[in-house]
């Protein structure tokens, strides 16, 4: 298996198209898979301006697989604002460095007309009642054309079945996505893709700001205010902590002493469904298991965040 260290600072091949993605990943895999046994492959989707979270995606990814794939694609499809989208960062180049040093094989950078060569598709994958709060309440479609695209990459990068090796497949997500990856769980169980979807923990600022392409675009000074999305955050996880009652609504309430930045939601849910749970203005302390949801908008920048409660 290959090693951050021995693949570490090679650059990785790019590849546009479908056919020389997989004839970049059965070379790589006839290269790199173990003499007996499974092959691994790992598969990580980006939208690329890579930052340090992503790349705790890609080192996760490369130390348990033999061949790794980093997919770069800006999928219009799951913008429902076109000014986000026009404006989205965009540095490939810079991406490739990073990609090169974290170890990756292959880099997939397709053009729109790759992934989508009849335009918008004419089939499309539902997200549901689940692809329609949270997130999808404040972006809708954006759920269904995240699917579309992740179905689309999964497909792209699957092991080639004409190799001779055996090879499991697996994908890798960030738990900051909460929503997406709950969705794309739900994807991949009910339409059975063969693909292992493996979630990896958020990694944010010293400050606690969760680390996000789009926090390029927030000034010093919303920088700072946004840092009360984490303060609240941390307030419920500590009270959690202690089995004291959660009082929600206080912690919800630190941001209006916060004028830049504007809440949308705070919401603590089942991490599996998503369904809401009752603990706002209950006394009791909380049990179980739960996930604390939260978006705010800063400026013209939305931001998500979340915290797991009684792992
Ligand atoms: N801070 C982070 N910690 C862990 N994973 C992250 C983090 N930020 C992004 N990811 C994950 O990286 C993958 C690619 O995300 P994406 O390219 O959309 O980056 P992003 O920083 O989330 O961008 P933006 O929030 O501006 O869309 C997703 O699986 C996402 O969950
Ligand atoms: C999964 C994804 C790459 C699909 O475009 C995107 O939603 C993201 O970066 O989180
Ligand atoms: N990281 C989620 C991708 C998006 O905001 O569109």
């Amino acid at each position: 298996m290959s090693t951050p260290a021995d693949t570490a600072g090679r650059t990785p091949r790019i590849v546009r198209t479908a056919a020389e993605l997989s004839a970049a990943i059965a070379r790589a895999i006839e290269f790199n898979a173990p003499e007996q046994g499974t092959a691994t492959l790992g598969l990580v989707p980006t939208m690329g301006a890579l930052h340090s979270g992503h790349e705790s995606l890609v080192s996760t990814a490369r130390a348990h697989n033999d061949v790794l794939v980093v997919s770069i694609f800006v999928n219009e499809l799951q913008f429902n604002d076109a000014q986000d989208f026009a404006r989205y960062p965009r540095t490939l180049e810079a991406d490739v460095e990073i990609l090169a040093r974290a170890g990756a094989d292959i880099v997939f950078a397709p053009q729109a007309s790759t992934v989508y060569p009849d335009g918008r598709p004419l089939i499309k994958i539902d997200s549901g009642e689940l692809g329609s709060k949270f997130e999808g309440a404040s972006r809708p479609g954006h759920f269904d054309g995240m699917l579309a695209v992740v179905a689309k990459l999964l497909h792209f990068a699957m092991p080639p079945a004409t190799l001779g090796v055996p090879v499991s497949y697996r994908a890798y997500f960030g738990q900051k996505d909460a929503q997406q990856l709950v969705l794309i769980n739900r994807m991949v169980a009910d339409l059975n893709y063969p693909v292992e979807i493996c979630s990896v923990p958020i990694i944010r600022s010293a400050e606690g700001l969760a680390l996000s392409s789009r926090n390029q675009f927030l000034t010093a000074e919303q920088a700072k205010a946004a840092l009360v999305i984490h303060r609240a955050l941390s307030l419920v996880k500590e009270r959690a902590e202690r089995h004291e009652p959660l009082y929600l609504e206080d912690a919800a309430g630190l941001f209006e002493m916060e004028p830049l930045v504007e809440l949308d939601y705070f919401e603590l849910v089942d991490p599996r469904t998503l369904q809401e749970l009752a603990f706002n203005c209950q006394d009791t302390p909380f049990t179980g298991e739960g996930l604390l949801l939260v978006a705010a908008r800063v400026g013209e920048v939305r931001l998500i965040d979340n915290m797991p409660l009684g792992y």
